[in-house]
């Protein structure tokens, strides 16, 4: 086969991270090109962020008007789903179209499918040979594959966001961000939840006592959580499906509509034959160092979700792309930390965080003081009806500075922006209570989450 062009950098992927490496490096004079193979535009704008959080302001209406239907609330609004389909398609129909529009514009190449590694330097992909000096795997995760009889049937992210109607009962497996933010959706909208959890409680990564405030709630608007679980098999029924799954050594199942596979996400690698290039890999993805450069082979870079430094999260794997090709147009000339990251679980209230863990925080400092509270009685959950607001503020006793802040509220993913700000500025307690903020907002209750105990 005959090599026929040749390129100074070679992206494979076109989310966030690809786009903003292809982007960086042909504003800097190299020759680019880009592959994907899926439509363009990656997951967070098609299958992920964007697409979620418009179907669920629908979900988060019509919890609003339940929680307010006994104080004068007195018909429920109707969600038309299919018309609500058709307005999220209205985002992400043109984003394929658009994306490649503007990366063609700027001049760099376009392909349509995955790539196989041939040697250091070269590709194959639409059945040609292709050179580049320099690569950039930015190809995201996928679900991980539950192996297990009948996993066929299961559904993932993308079928929810492209769900035709809202099933009667669904099973979800696993209770991480996406199983957790979509059962809340759907339970709010009438369908009954079953979430089936392998690990001992939901949402490892957040505040347990905030996680365990937020699942005592789930529960109450119609989601049942099985923790310690071992899903077997999925059988498929005249209508539904039949989840097989052990429970303390008993075998146990559940019939609903769909089932949803909600176990996570793992790098997308497998179709790429990295092990022909000497780019090492695990199940965290490209093995990478400070510089996002693969350990094993310098001319391979990798960025977002597939990077073993990944934390996957949008903003970060833009970040990541942004360091990546810094890297590949001057040599290490670019770090990557992993910046004061705040992250929010979109259920119904939100659950966000940013900083230490209380965990980590009682090992790093020698004295915590722990802010903690049910804020479900004070003026901004009790105008919503909401039985639910809590917090949980860490501070690092000797310095007097804020170092860790978990929120669960209606509000939470705006008001953790704040406290974002804040720990980055190391702002201690007395200068954040200084601040002027607006009224009545939840914004303003943070200062009363530090106020000390009389
Ligand atoms: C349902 C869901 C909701 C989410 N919600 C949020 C949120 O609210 N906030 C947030 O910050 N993050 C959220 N995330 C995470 C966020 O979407 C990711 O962190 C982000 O999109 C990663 O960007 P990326 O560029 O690294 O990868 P991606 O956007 O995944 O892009 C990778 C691209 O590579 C392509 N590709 C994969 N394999 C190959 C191959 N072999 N050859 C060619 N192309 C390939 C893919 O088709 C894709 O277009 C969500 C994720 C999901 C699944
Ligand atoms: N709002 C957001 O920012 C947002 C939303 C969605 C996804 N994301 C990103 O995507 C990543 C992936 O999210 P996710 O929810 O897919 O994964 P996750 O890792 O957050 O959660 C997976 C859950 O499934 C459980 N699990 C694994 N195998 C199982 C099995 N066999 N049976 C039952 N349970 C099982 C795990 O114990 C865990 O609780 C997240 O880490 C996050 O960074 C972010």
């Amino acid at each position: 086969m005959k090599e026929i062009k040749h390129y100074d950098v070679f992206v494979i992927g076109s989310g966030i991270a690809g786009q903003t490496a292809a982007k960086f490096c042909i504003n800097k004079g190299k020759t680019v090109a880009i592959a994907d193979n899926r439509a363009y535009g990656g997951t967070c704008a098609l299958r992920g962020c964007d697409p979620k959080k418009i179907l669920l302001q629908f979900s988060e209406l019509l919890h609003t008007s339940q929680l307010l239907t006994k104080k004068g609330v007195s018909k429920m609004p109707k969600i038309k789903w299919k018309t609500v389909q058709k307005f999220k398609s209205s985002f992400t129909d043109s984003i394929p179209p658009n994306t490649e529009e503007d990366l063609v514009a700027l001049g760099i190449d376009l392909y349509h499918q995955s790539p196989v590694f041939q040697n250091k330097n070269e590709i194959l992909i639409e059945g040609k040979l292709i050179s580049a000096d320099k690569f950039v795997i930015a190809t995201g995760m996928i679900p991980l594959d539950l192996k297990i009889k009948g996993q066929e049937y299961l559904k993932v992210s993308d079928d929810i966001l492209n769900l035709k109607s809202i099933p009667k009962h669904a099973t979800f497996i696993g209770s991480g961000y996406v199983g957790m933010e979509f059962a809340s959706m759907l339970a709010i909208l009438g369908c009954k939840v079953t979430i089936i959890e392998k690990g001992a409680r939901s949402l490892t990564a957040f505040d347990p006592f905030l996680v365990e405030t937020l699942v005592n709630y789930l529960k109450t608007i119609g989601v049942t959580f099985i923790y310690n679980a071992q899903v077997t098999s999925i059988e498929k029924l005249k209508k539904n499906f039949k989840v097989n799954y052990t429970l303390q050594g008993a075998q146990q199942s559940i019939k609903s509509r769909k089932v949803f596979n909600t176990a996570g996400r793992v790098p997308s690698i497998n179709m790429l034959d990295l092990d022909k290039v000497n780019v090492k890999f695990d199940e965290s993805g490209v093995v990478v160092n400070d510089y996002l450069q693969s350990v094993s082979n310098p001319n391979v870079f990798a960025c977002g979700d597939v990077s073993s430094k990944a934390l996957p999260l949008t903003p970060v794997s833009g970040l990541q792309g942004y360091v990546a090709s810094h890297n590949i147009i001057k040599d290490q000339s670019k770090v990557f930390t992993i910046p004061f990251m705040p992250s929010t679980v979109f259920t119904n209230p939100k659950l966000s965080s940013v900083g230490y863990s209380e965990e980590e925080a009682l090992s790093r400092f020698k004295n915590v003081k722990i802010y903690k509270g049910d804020a479900s009685s004070w003026y901004n959950a009790r105008k919503e009806n909401n039985p639910v607001y809590a917090y949980k503020i860490l501070v690092n006793e000797r310095t007097n500075e804020i170092v860790g802040a978990h929120l669960l509220s209606t509000e939470a993913h705006e008001t953790i922006n704040i406290f974002s700000m804040a720990i980055s500025q190391k702002m201690t307690v007395s200068e954040f209570k200084k601040q002027m903020f607006t009224y009545p907002t939840y914004t303003n209750d943070l200062k009363s989450m530090l106020q000390d105990e009389d």
